[in-house]
């Protein structure tokens, strides 16, 4: 699961950067889910096209401003047409080899008659196109475009918020204590922690730790984009019908009017009281609500609970000799990422010792 062999490698003196294993970490997790395969050709241009779609699809863009012709001629000026085309060039002959690829491998089991036991995304979505579906009909452009929409949501969001636990983790080490002490104390002797392990063990502190992590720091801080369908009044303000909607989750999950002490990391807020992450309660919706809420949540919250597991349970962390405060700030831009790297010292603990 994460890299402890290449954590242990670096010793307990050099810094390893936490925030690029765990981007590689999640990236990796995904593709396997999705494709099959955790390395592909021409993954940084990938990488970088899904980026770019990314900051394209969110925010505020001037073409938006308008609902006439003017769209489409502000769309060529401002640039964001060819930024669209470059991003169509940078990622549909990568998902168009991966389709072929599974498409040949699907034959070939028809032909031989073997069962494919490794069956992927891209292989169910294959199939429901194979069959035919009236109400939801699959052809290739809607396969891709699936990719784009797994790829693009299902990353960044969960590197980000294991690098923002890590990092508030390191800010409070009381609640770090705690929580490695449940941790260890739960897989007692263990050499590695698998998911079975995880969901025996049930470790309700770090729900916690997740949820008040995911409050301060929401990977998705403004949603996907709503449009509204008719017109209305918000606050003395009239929404007219078709304007774009952003719900800016960053801000109501730390309004003082529903949190206590808002900017402090207590992840024992949610230990009385019913608050979850599902989308009924509008303080908290770090994956959002309704019909758009996100579909990867269970997917998202598994992976990021049993990294942070794998993390805790083999390493003590501490910050780089030398560095007295951890920077918090946040890089410019939509999603909210670290300004800078999350650079750790990592002391393995051998998991003899977590049995004393
Ligand atoms: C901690 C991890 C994650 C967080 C915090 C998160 C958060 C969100 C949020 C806030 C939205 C928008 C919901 C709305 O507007 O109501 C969203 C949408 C989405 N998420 Fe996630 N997500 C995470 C992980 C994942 C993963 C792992 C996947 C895929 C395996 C995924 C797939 C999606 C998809 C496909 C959408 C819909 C995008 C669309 O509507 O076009 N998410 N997510």
């Amino acid at each position: 699961m994460v890299r402890v062999e290449q954590i242990r490698k670096a010793g307990p003196s050099t810094p390893v950067n936490l925030s690029l294993i765990l981007h590689e970490l999640t990236t990796a997790m995904l593709l396997r889910a999705a494709w099959g395969k955790t390395r592909i050709k021409n993954m940084p241009e990938l990488l970088a096209g899904v980026r770019t779609g990314i900051a394209l699809s969110s925010g505020f863009s001037v073409p938006d401003l308008f609902q006439t012709w003017r769209r489409s001629v502000l769309a060529a000026v401002t640039g964001m047409k060819r930024g669209l085309e470059s991003l169509h060039k940078a990622v549909d002959s990568v998902f168009e080899e991966v389709i072929e690829e599974r498409m040949c491998a699907r034959a070939e089991n028809v032909k031989t008659g073997a069962e494919n036991v490794d069956e992927n995304l891209v292989d169910v979505l294959i199939g429901m196109q194979e069959k035919g579906d009236s109400v939801f009909p699959i052809d290739k452009p809607r396969i891709k475009a699936f990719l784009l929409d797994t790829l693009a949501a299902g990353t960044g969001t969960s590197g980000s918020a294991m690098e923002w636990t890590m990092s508030e983790l390191i800010r409070n080490p009381k609640v770090m204590a705690k929580l490695q002490e449940q941790i260890r104390e739960a897989f007692r002797g263990k050499a590695v922690v698998t998911e079975g392990d995880m969901q025996a063990a049930d470790i309700r502190y770090l729900k916690l730790v997740m949820k008040e992590a995911l409050r301060l720091h929401p990977p998705a801080p403004l949603l996907v984009g709503r449009e509204s369908i008719d017109v209305c009044e918000v606050d003395g303000y009239t929404i007219t019908a078709k304007s774009r909607v952003l719900v800016n989750v960053w801000a109501i999950s730390q309004d003082p009017k529903y949190w206590d002490a808002p900017e402090e990391f207590k992840p024992e807020r949610f230990e009385k009281g019913d608050i979850d992450f599902m989308g009924s309660h509008y303080e908290f919706t770090p994956f959002g609500a309704g019909r758009r809420m996100c579909p990867g949540i269970s997917y998202g919250l598994a992976s990021m609970e049993l990294a942070l597991v794998s993390l805790l349970y083999h390493f003590d962390w501490s910050l780089p000799e030398g560095v007295s405060e951890l920077d918090m700030g946040e890089a410019p831009g939509l999603g909210v990422r670290r300004r800078s790297p999350l650079l750790l010292r990592a002391t393995p603990v051998l998991p003899a010792d977590c049995a004393e």
